[in-house]
């Protein structure tokens, strides 16, 4: 099987990240990769390090038209609000498939239009997709649309795998997620973030009560326990180009040892091979360029408190390589075609 993939926002960190992964994928080819800003340049002249894998694709301003009689799946790598203007052009007398990496289609209408404050343009259902904890194909059969799949933002990623053992077990009572993210995660417009001077040697905490993904975090671990939405949440940049960094400390109501939690834990992931539950803490160095997604845990003996702490590369598991995951699935191939990889130490 070959699938024709096409990539819309291939200028981006997102993007660019597809084409490094898709280039590994032997069921893939890539036959567009469409950019406003960069058409008419060669691939590997702007991202250097593709430069030999892609000798005839070229950045274009492709129309949606076009793409969708072109393509058999498309990722879409743009900015939340800017994916909706995209899918229902190309959903409409197609037959093509969509993984979705913006925010778009991840949440209710509804909370959606409240959370990122604007207009839905159109309002459809998703399928909503970690697959090491959404069964993908079913949820897709339940909405009968296996079409549109809204890949999971990032830190929602780190932060659902990280409890959502203990989720299905029903046992939360109150979470709350310290999250450290590379600054790839901002994209790739500068900012005072990103400038070097202000974030090297720093730690920069941002949206300490209010980041927009706590709704997604709600929203998914909830499904897990239902009724379950006592979620906190606060992120911060480091520097680092890449990774997240999750800490959550988990309250319950009765008291755990270590031994319990992780065997909840090794039963939950068995057969998931992308989810590794470690001796020790995990490290972002580990996991950085690879699809895995590393857990450790301990159990406070003092307190109902246990400690869980989730490791990803925030550009694979936590956008490209967790959308090649889900192309695969939805494709009945290998969950881990093209994604086998190791992180570089
Ligand atoms: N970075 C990350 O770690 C993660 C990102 N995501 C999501 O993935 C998506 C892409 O993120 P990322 O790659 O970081 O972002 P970037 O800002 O790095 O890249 C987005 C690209 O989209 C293109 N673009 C911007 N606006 C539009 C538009 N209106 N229409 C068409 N193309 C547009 C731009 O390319 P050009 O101007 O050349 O056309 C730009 O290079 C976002 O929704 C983000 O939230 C999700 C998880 C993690
Ligand atoms: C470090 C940093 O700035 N991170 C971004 C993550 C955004 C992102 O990737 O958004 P989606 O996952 O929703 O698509 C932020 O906090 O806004």
């Amino acid at each position: 099987m070959m699938i024709k993939a096409g990539i819309v926002g291939a200028s981006g960190y997102a993007g660019e990240e597809l084409l490094r992964l898709l280039a590994m994928h032997s069921h893939v080819k890539v036959v567009a990769a469409t950019s406003r800003n960069l058409a008419g340049k060669k691939i590997g002249s702007v991202h250097i390090n593709l430069d030999g894998f892609y000798p005839d694709l070229t950045f274009e301003n492709i129309d949606n038209n076009e793409l969708k009689k072109m393509c058999d799946v498309i990722f879409l790598a743009v900015p939340h609000g800017a994916s909706m203007d995209f899918v229902p052009e190309l959903l409409n007398g197609s037959t093509c498939k969509i993984i979705d990496l913006s925010a778009d289609y991840r949440l209710k209408t509804a909370e959606f239009e409240k959370i990122y404050g604007m207009k839905h343009k159109d309002p459809r259902e998703a399928v909503y997709a970690i697959p090491e904890v959404h069964d993908v194909l079913k949820e897709a059969e339940k909405i009968k649309n296996i079409r549109l799949i809204a890949n999971p933002g990032c830190f929602p990623t780190g932060a659902t795998l990280a409890v959502a053992p203990l989720a299905k077990f029903g046992v939360l009572e109150n979470v709350i997620f310290d999250s450290k993210s590379g600054v790839t995660g901002a994209g790739n417009t500068p900012s005072a973030t990103s400038h070097y001077p202000n974030l090297t040697e720093n730690i920069i905490p941002y949206k300490m009560t209010a980041h927009r993904h706590t709704a997604e975090m709600r929203q998914e671990i909830s499904r897990l326990q239902p009724g379950f939405d006592n979620i906190s949440f606060t992120p911060h940049v480091i520097p680092a180009s890449r990774g997240i960094l999750t800490t959550a400390h988990v309250f319950t109501a009765k008291k755990y040892t270590t031994e319990e939690v992780k065997k909840i834990y090794v039963d939950f992931y068995k057969d998931k091979p992308f989810v590794r539950i470690v001796d020790g803490v995990p490290s972002l160095l580990a996991i950085r360029g690879s699809n895995f997604c590393h857990i450790g845990l301990e159990a406070d003996s003092k307190t109902k408190r246990i400690v869980i702490v989730s490791a990803i590369d925030n550009l694979v598991k936590g956008a490209a390589g967790q959308a090649i995951q889900n192309m695969n699935i939805l494709f009945g191939l290998s969950e881990t075609e093209g994604l086998w990889i190791p992180g570089l130490p």
